[in-house]
Formats: C-alpha cells, sequence, structure tokens
C-alpha cells in the first residue's frame, strides 16, 4: 500500500508554477464557465489547482462530486476559512452556511430541521399559498412591476414564518437592512467561491476593497446585520411577553419549546432566523426571475403547460396538492434547475483529512469546488444544454423519469437547509405564472435587443441572476378574478 504522499494530486488543467501555483489563472469572472470548459477539455476528470500552498479541487462530474461530497461526506464537509468574513462582526457565528463542520454549526443544522425538514413543510403550505396568490394578483395589477412583486413574495414568505412578520412593499425597513447585509457579504463570499480567498495578493484586487474603506464598509455591514439578526427577533419575544395573541412563527414556537425544556436562552435560534432571511430571500427572488425570463423565451413550454394542467385539473388555480397530478410542473421547476442553478459555482465545501480518490491524493484542507455549472450544462448528458426543455425531466408518457436529481441545492451534509420550503414556494408560483399568465418579449433594456437563447447571461455573483431584461406579462382570460375556485379559461 502506498503513502497517501506517493499518490500523485489531480491533474491539473495549466501549467502549475512553483511557489504561485495556479493563483494567476484562476477566473474572477463567473469561474463556473470557465471550470467547465477545463472539465470538458479534459473528459470531466476531477481537477486539482493550487494558489500559494492552498489546494483546492474542482469538480465537473456529477459522480465525483456524489462519491465525495456526499458519500464521503464525514471528510468533506467542512467550510473554507474565510478571513475577511471572519472580519466581519459577529458574521462568522451567524451563518450556518459559513460555520466549519463542528458542534456549533450541528446546533445551527438541528435547529433549522425542526422547522424545514420535509416531514414539517407542510405546515407552511396555507401561508404560501397566500403568498403566492397575493403576488399573482400584484403582478395582474402591475406586471411591468413584476420585479418588486418576486421579492416581496420571496421576503414575505420568510419573514412571516420565521417571525410572523409581515412585509408588503421592498421599502420595509427589516427587509432593506436583510438585503443590505447580504449585498455586502456578498463580494467576500464570490471571492470564497472562487477559492482565492486565502490570496493577500489577490484580495487586494477588487475594487471594493480600498485600504480605509474596508473599515467603513464593516461598519455599515454591521448596522445593517444588527438589524437583520436583532429587530425582527426582539418583537416575536416582545409580543411573547406582552401575552399578545399573535400568528405562530418559526422563533415564537422554538422560544417556547425551550422554556418548557428549561432550556436557557443562547444565539443559536436568533441566528438560524437570521440565516433563512439570509440565505432564502435573493434565492427564491433569483429563481423567479429566471423561470420568468426562461418562459418567455420559450412560449411552447406555456403552451404545454397550459394543455397538461387544464386536462388534469380543469379551469382551476393548481394547489399544492396537485403535484403528482401535474408531472409537467416539477418537469419545468427540474428544468429551471439545470437550465439556469441559482448558485452555477456551488457553494465551495472543505476536507478535514487525507484522502484518496481514483488513485488521487486529496490532501485534507483542500477547498473542494463543486462546479453545478459543469454538471447541468454537460451536453453528454443534457444534450443541447442551453436549450429549456421540462421534456428530458418525463417519460414518453408523460410521468416523471427516474433521473430527476436536482443539484442546485448543493450536496452531502451542507445541502441547503431550506430546499423543501424552497421548492414548495417555488412549485406553486410556477404553477401559478403558467395558469394565469402569457410571458412574452424578452428584451435587453440598455440596447432594446431581444434576447434570445443563444444571447442569455447570467451575472457574476454568487448567486447568478439572470442579465436586467423587460418583458411583457398578460393575464389569461379570466385570471383577474382569482378568488377561491376562481376559474381560468385558455
Ligand atoms: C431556490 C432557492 C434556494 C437555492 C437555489 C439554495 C441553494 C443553496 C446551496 C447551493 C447551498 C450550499 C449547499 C452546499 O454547500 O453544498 C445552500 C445552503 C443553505 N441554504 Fe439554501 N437555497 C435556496 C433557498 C433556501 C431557503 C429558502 C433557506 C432557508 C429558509 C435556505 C437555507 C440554507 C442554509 C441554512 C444553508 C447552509 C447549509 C449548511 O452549510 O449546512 N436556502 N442553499
Amino acid at each position: 500500500i502506498r503513502k497517501p504522499s506517493q499518490h500523485p494530486y489531480p491533474p491539473s488543467p495549466k501549467r502549475t508554477w512553483p511557489i504561485i501555483g495556479n493563483a494567476l489563472q484562476i477566473p474572477f469572472t463567473r469561474p463556473w464557465l470557465t471550470f467547465a470548459d477545463w472539465g470538458r477539455a479534459q473528459d470531466n476528470e476531477i481537477m486539482h489547482l493550487s494558489a500559494l500552498g492552498q489546494h483546492i479541487i474542482i469538480l465537473n462530474d456529477a459522480q465525483d462530486v456524489v462519491e465525495l461530497l456526499e458519500k464521503r461526506s464525514a471528510t468533506y464537509s467542512d467550510r473554507p476559512r474565510m478571513p475577511l468574513l471572519e472580519q466581519m462582526g459577529s458574521f462568522n457565528s451567524f451563518n450556518a452556511g459559513i460555520l466549519p463542520y463542528g458542534d456549533l454549526w450541528r446546533q445551527h443544522r438541528k435547529t433549522f430541521q425542526q422547522g424545514f425538514r420535509k416531514e414539517v413543510v407542510g405546515r407552511y403550505h396555507t401561508l404560501v399559498t397566500d403568498k403566492a396568490r397575493n403576488m399573482l394578483q400584484r403582478i395582474i395589477s402591475q406586471p411591468e412591476e413584476f420585479k418588486e412583486h418576486y421579492e416581496v413574495f420571496a421576503g414575505s414568505i420568510i419573514l412571516s414564518i420565521m417571525y410572523g412578520y409581515e412585509m408588503d412593499s421592498t421599502k420595509d425597513p427589516v427587509f432593506q437592512a436583510a438585503k443590505r447585509a447580504i449585498t455586502l457579504s456578498n463580494p467576500e463570499a464570490l471571492l470564497a467561491s472562487l477559492a482565492v480567498s486565502t490570496i493577500p495578493v489577490i484580495l487586494n484586487v477588487p475594487k471594493w476593497f480600498p485600504g480605509g474603506g474596508f473599515h467603513d464598509l464593516l461598519d455599515e455591514f454591521n448596522k445593517a446585520l444588527a438589524v437583520m439578526v436583532d429587530i425582527p427577533y426582539n418583537m416575536v419575544k416582545g409580543r411573547m411577553q406582552d401575552g399578545a395573541q399573535e400568528k405562530p412563527s418559526f422563533v415564537q414556537e422554538m422560544l417556547e419549546r425551550q422554556t418548557e425544556r428549561g432550556l436557557t436562552e443562547n444565539d443559536v435560534l436568533k441566528n438560524v432566523a437570521a440565516t433563512g432571511l439570509a440565505a432564502g430571500v435573493d434565492t427564491i427572488n433569483c429563481v423567479m426571475l429566471n423561470l420568468t425570463l426562461a418562459l418567455a423565451l420559450f412560449p411552447e413550454v406555456q403552451e404545454r403547460a397550459r394543455k397538461d394542467i387544464s386536462l388534469a385539473i380543469g379551469d382551476r388555480l393548481p394547489t399544492l396538492e396537485d403535484k403528482l397530478t401535474i408531472p409537467y410542473i416539477e418537469a419545468v421547476c427540474l428544468e429551471l434547475h439545470r437550465w439556469a442553478p441559482a448558485v452555477p459555482g456551488g457553494l465551495p465545501h472543505a476536507s478535514i483529512r487525507d484522502d484518496i480518490y481514483k488513485g488521487y491524493l486529496i490532501p485534507k484542507g483542500s477547498i473542494m469546488i463543486p462546479n453545478i455549472w459543469g454538471m447541468v450544462r454537460n451536453p453528454d448528458i443534457y444534450p443541447e444544454p442551453d436549450q429549456f426543455r421540462p421534456e428530458r425531466f418525463l417519460n414518453a408518457d408523460g410521468t416523471l423519469s427516474d433521473d430527476n436529481r436536482c443539484w442546485t441545492f448543493g450536496f452531502g451534509r451542507r445541502v441547503c437547509a431550506g430546499r423543501h420550503l424552497a421548492s414548495d414556494a417555488f412549485w406553486l408560483a410556477t404553477a401559478y405564472m403558467l395558469t394565469a399568465l402569457n410571458i412574452s418579449d424578452p428584451i435587453d433594456p440598455t440596447t432594446g435587443v431581444k434576447i434570445t437563447p443563444a444571447n442569455v447571461y447570467f451575472t457574476n455573483e454568487l448567486i447568478s441572476h439572470p442579465q436586467p431584461y423587460t418583458c411583457t406579462i398578460k393575464p389569461i382570460n379570466g385570471a383577474s378574478d382569482l378568488g377561491e375556485g376562481s376559474s381560468v379559461n385558455n
């Protein structure tokens, strides 16, 4: 048996220089595209990069991702250290998505699970339905403001579930603070996803980091974070102390459980709720923007969906109980997450011990990049990957095929903790949009040029949004009355 040190690293896509390694070749702009290209050039083999001694492993193949991040999850569930985020006040201990693999992370994850595992998210169906219906009504009365309506949809679901807090405009102060905190933390998170945040030289490159200015940024970030983390949480506590009969919320329920069990309050619950806000709002908003663009670009999908919906349930709005009856809607959701994964570069994991895989050494402390884009845009598995074809996920008889694993929510023990809620919310929103609206004419507002499947692009952010666009949204005949049991004529 060879010692770990006798095994080679996985192949590198580029020449590795002494000391700096591949530091100068690591792409800054939409790195998932370059990683996917590099992967394709070497049969999607697992790849190794190094940067000043930091090992980085790029995975473009779903089988490698499953084998390492899922089957060997005891080794690959840590997160890379993020030196800048660690300076950002309490960010490091507040966000479960960033915490190192260990006891504190486990406490956060367990708390999350109590409100968001598969078996319990059904309790939010009524709330999610109300919010989706409200969104649809807003779109019908002000279609040109659809982006505002999506943000309200995403923000109001999370704030209402977590805190029983209702918002009805993006000007809401708690929502504004959350948005600001998320935006300010994004550059570092993006750098981390590029796996270069440990490289001091490169840390000086981003424009937002001009020496002293960084401290102002930190102050602003910490202020926004304090509003986002403390205000809604303290509101729930205040209501409970006053004995006010408010509608229940995740935070209230968990605080009551703590009291019943005689446990003392700690920061975990407060931070879990705020993480939900940070992790859930922009992601849900982003998939809604992606969906609208996809439907505008591929009108044939809207036509087939309307036929299938009408055949399955007649002229009414679908409900979450109709999921199994209308497989085409699920196929649209799966195809959307494939065509435009919200986090295309994946969130990096890190390894906690040396491992040998396919004869290669993956050293302890490696940053593992599951390149979701490389997986979902692989033409050998999804021919013509830039085409939006929900049929990919269906059998010839219209039932869902077995190949319906959705990669967009990540992997293994660090898989998205809010995925069941997000999937329900997104399924219902998709079903409503397909039933009640006709979407067309995606235009780039700066150039006035029509967007086509060939020129569509997604932004260079950790949560990668579609390019700015406008489109025409019209209610389908009869969809303006959305009362209970309302009918929709195609
Ligand atoms: C469509 C919407 C969403 C997408 C695409 C998404 C995607 C992701 C991804 C890719 C990860 C990283 C997984 C990994 O490391 O392999 C993640 C982590 C996480 N997500 Fe989501 N997410 C969404 C919505 C939500 C919502 C609504 C919540 C909360 C209510 C949430 C809470 C979390 C948390 C807490 C983590 C950190 C998990 C950990 O590190 O243990 N997400 N999500």
